[in-house]
């Protein structure tokens, strides 16, 4: 039997995909789709509003009105923490694609970890998750000796900046490197800087028209320099690597995972 799941920010870009990556799917189905209250998609039918065809399943305004295994949020800070409170208090398994969240807003979500299996991720694309990889080779490598920019370019919607993979990108090297990244982090750079510090990690930010999402780490020394960059072409990469992560929590339906804080590393098997 299909893994059965729901979808909240129905409407958005990444609900869309992520309606495209269920009908792909041999192991999961869509069961509910899921919009703000108010929204004129209430009442739709999904398949239409996501341009694949009618499947008779009607957008709902609410959790309460929707019947699922596990829930796919990719949303907005606030109504992850609570989509996430939702699914801990009901036993659903979640699976959060969000980013953005300040501190207050990321511990409130993971306290739901202690209740059921929950996975996040700031990037879900298998490609990405191995660049975090390949990050740790080369921070272990080069990183002493180089200087490490992080470039990134998404579209020009996208609300938060840098991108929650970036930062999980910055993490990676520095946590490698035994550095806090909150102390390290430069987030652009204006005016009489002076010269560069050593052990600090940059950030750049580019936004405009419809890239996907673009991630570049530099590992410049003297005289040579590394780049482990990622380019998403389309939002199924990030949609079908979700789509894995809730087969993955609800162990196809034969044994649900144990409540905790995963992402999409322990998904690939990577951690
Ligand atoms: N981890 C990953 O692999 C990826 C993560 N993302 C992240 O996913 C998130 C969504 O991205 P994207 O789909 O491009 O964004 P969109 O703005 O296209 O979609 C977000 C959806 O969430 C809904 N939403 C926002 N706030 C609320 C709320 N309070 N209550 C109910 N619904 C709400 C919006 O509804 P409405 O339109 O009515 O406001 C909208 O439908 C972002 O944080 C982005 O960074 C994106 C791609 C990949
Ligand atoms: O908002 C987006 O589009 C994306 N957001 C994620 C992020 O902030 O890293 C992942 C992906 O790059 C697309």
């Amino acid at each position: 039997m299909a893994v059965r799941v729901a979808i909240t920010g129905f409407g958005g870009r990444m609900g869309r995909a992520l309606a495209e990556a269920l009908l792909l799917s041999d192991e999961a189905e869509l069961s509910a789709a899921v919009v703000r209250p108010g929204s004129s998609l209430v009442g739709a039918d999904a398949g239409e509003v996501a341009g694949l065809g009618r499947n008779g399943i009607a957008i709902v305004d609410s959790l309460d009105k929707a019947d699922f295994d596990v829930l796919i949020d990719f949303t907005a800070p606030q109504a992850t923490v609570d989509n996430s409170a939702y699914c801990a208090a009901h036993g659903h398994p979640i699976v959060i694609g969000t980013t953005g969240f300040d501190s207050e807003q990321k511990n409130q979500v993971l306290t739901n970890a202690g209740k059921v299996a929950l996975c996040l991720a700031s990037n879900f694309s298998t490609g990405v998750n191995l660049c975090f990889k390949l990050l740790e080779i080369a921070a272990r490598v080069m990183g002493e000796d180089a200087d490490i920019e992080i470039v990134e370019a998404h579209h020009r919607h996208k609300v938060d900046a840098p991108s929650g993979t970036a930062l999980s990108m910055g993490e990676v090297v520095a946590e490698t490197l035994g550095r806090d990244l909150e102390k390290v982090a430069i987030y652009g750079r204006e005016g009489q800087t002076g010269a560069r510090e050593r052990d600090t990690i940059g950030f750049a930010t580019v936004r405009g028209g419809d890239v996907v999402g673009e991630h570049s780490v530099m590992f410049l020394a003297e005289g040579e320099r590394v780049e482990i960059s990622h380019r998403a072409s389309s939002r199924l990469s990030f949609a079908r690597g979700a789509v894995r992560a809730a087969i993955w929590l609800m162990g196809n339906k034969q044994s649900v995972r144990a409540p905790g804080h995963y992402d999409m590393r322990d998904v690939l098997g990577l951690n």
